[in-house]
């Protein structure tokens, strides 16, 4: 297994005493090579997991208990040089805006040197012309022309921005790489075409990859296993192709289904899942679903339902169970 999270809780402390449980008892295990996506509304705690996967969270998130294994090494309790080394050679996070990768005032082939040059293997001596070439090589990857590489990010579209942020991710040739909506700021095209380039990348350089999305078309295209996500807890992990609606388990990955985006706008449709998702400083002793969900019983409002194994994947749903129960 190449990671291994268990019981991974992340808290956000804002202050005043407040404490919003973003990540809820995580278990998690990603196989090298897989590529899987992590889907839910907006605020149910995606991007909070990519940052607790790849040790980027930052005050006020804190992991308040879990453990992490890269390849064994529980990295939650790794620090200073040897969580750097950790983090730079094992894995990468692309984040929505290319913009936030990059610094305005360094060119392109500025931002691969300090990279390469921060992180040599031992041996390893990156002079300009070796930079130069890794760099050509990398702009090779995310199809951008070897010209880009002399130019700051100002100078590029928000696609070729992106593309070059991949190409910063690619270049310590990372073992996992977490793309936090990588293409919502872009438009359909550009979109389309980036998640092409990316799932290309991916079978080539068979990286294992966790892409965030809030769009169930996306993810379902893009990858092998589809994580839904509700209120910081995982709610249905399957194999992406079992994801079709009438093989659905759980009522809150059947409504994400009425969520998509419109190929003829730029805009992101949602249509309404009704009711709101539940306020994260509260503990849920329940289902945290059950007020939205038009089949909840009585046991989904007094029991939190547990994930459980269901052929090939997981789910948590008491209305799984129970129709589990009548056939046996
Ligand atoms: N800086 C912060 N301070 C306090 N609470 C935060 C902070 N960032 C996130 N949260 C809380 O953590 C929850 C999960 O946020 P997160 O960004 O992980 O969700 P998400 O599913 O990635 O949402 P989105 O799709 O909008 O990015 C949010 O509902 C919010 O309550």
């Amino acid at each position: 297994m190449l990671l291994e999270a268990s019981g991974v809780n992340v808290v956000y402390q804002p202050g005043r005493g407040e404490r919003i449980w973003a990540v809820r008892d995580v278990d998690l295990s990603l196989r090298e090579g897989e590529f899987v996506g992590i889907v839910g509304e907006s605020g149910c705690g995606k991007s909070t997991l990519g940052f607790a996967l790849t040790q980027m969270l930052r005050p006020p998130a804190v992991l308040d208990s879990g453990m992490i294994a890269f390849r064994g090494t529980d990295i939650a309790s790794l620090k200073g040089d040897k969580l750097r080394r950790q983090r730079r050679r094992g894995f990468a996070l692309v984040l929505q805006s290319g913009m936030n990768a990059l610094n305005p005032v360094r060119s392109i082939e500025r931002h691969i040197g300090d990279l390469l040059k921060a992180h040599p293997l031992p041996g390893e001596h990156w002079s300009g012309e070796a930079i130069r070439s890794r760099g050509r090589e990398l702009m090779g990857m995310v199809e951008l022309d070897a010209s880009v590489l002399s130019r700051f990010p100002h100078e590029l579209s928000g696609g070729m921005r992106q593309r070059a942020a991949i190409a910063l991710a690619l270049a310590l040739e990372p073992e996992l790489i977490v793309f936090d909506e990588p293409t919502t700021a872009l438009d359909v095209i550009v979109q389309a075409a980036l998640m092409d380039m990316i799932k290309g990348l991916q079978r080539s350089r068979g990286f294992t990859a966790v892409l965030i999305s809030h769009d169930m078309s996306v993810v379902l295209d893009a990858t092998d296993r589809t994580i839904v996500m509700y209120a910081g807890r995982i709610v249905e992990d399957r194999r992406s192709v079992d994801m079709v609606p009438d093989r659905i388990h759980h009522p809150y990955t059947e409504a994400l289904f009425g969520c998509y985006a419109d190929p003829r706008t730029d805009e992101v449709v949602l249509l309404d899942i009704p009711g709101t998702p539940p306020d994260l400083s509260l503990a849920d002793h329940d289902c945290s679903f059950a007020p939205r969900c038009t089949s909840a019983i009585d046991i989904c409002f007094r029991e939190r339902p547990r994930l459980c194994d269901v052929g090939g994947g997981r789910v948590a749903c008491h209305l799984y169970s129970e129709a589990r129960r009548e056939v046996s």
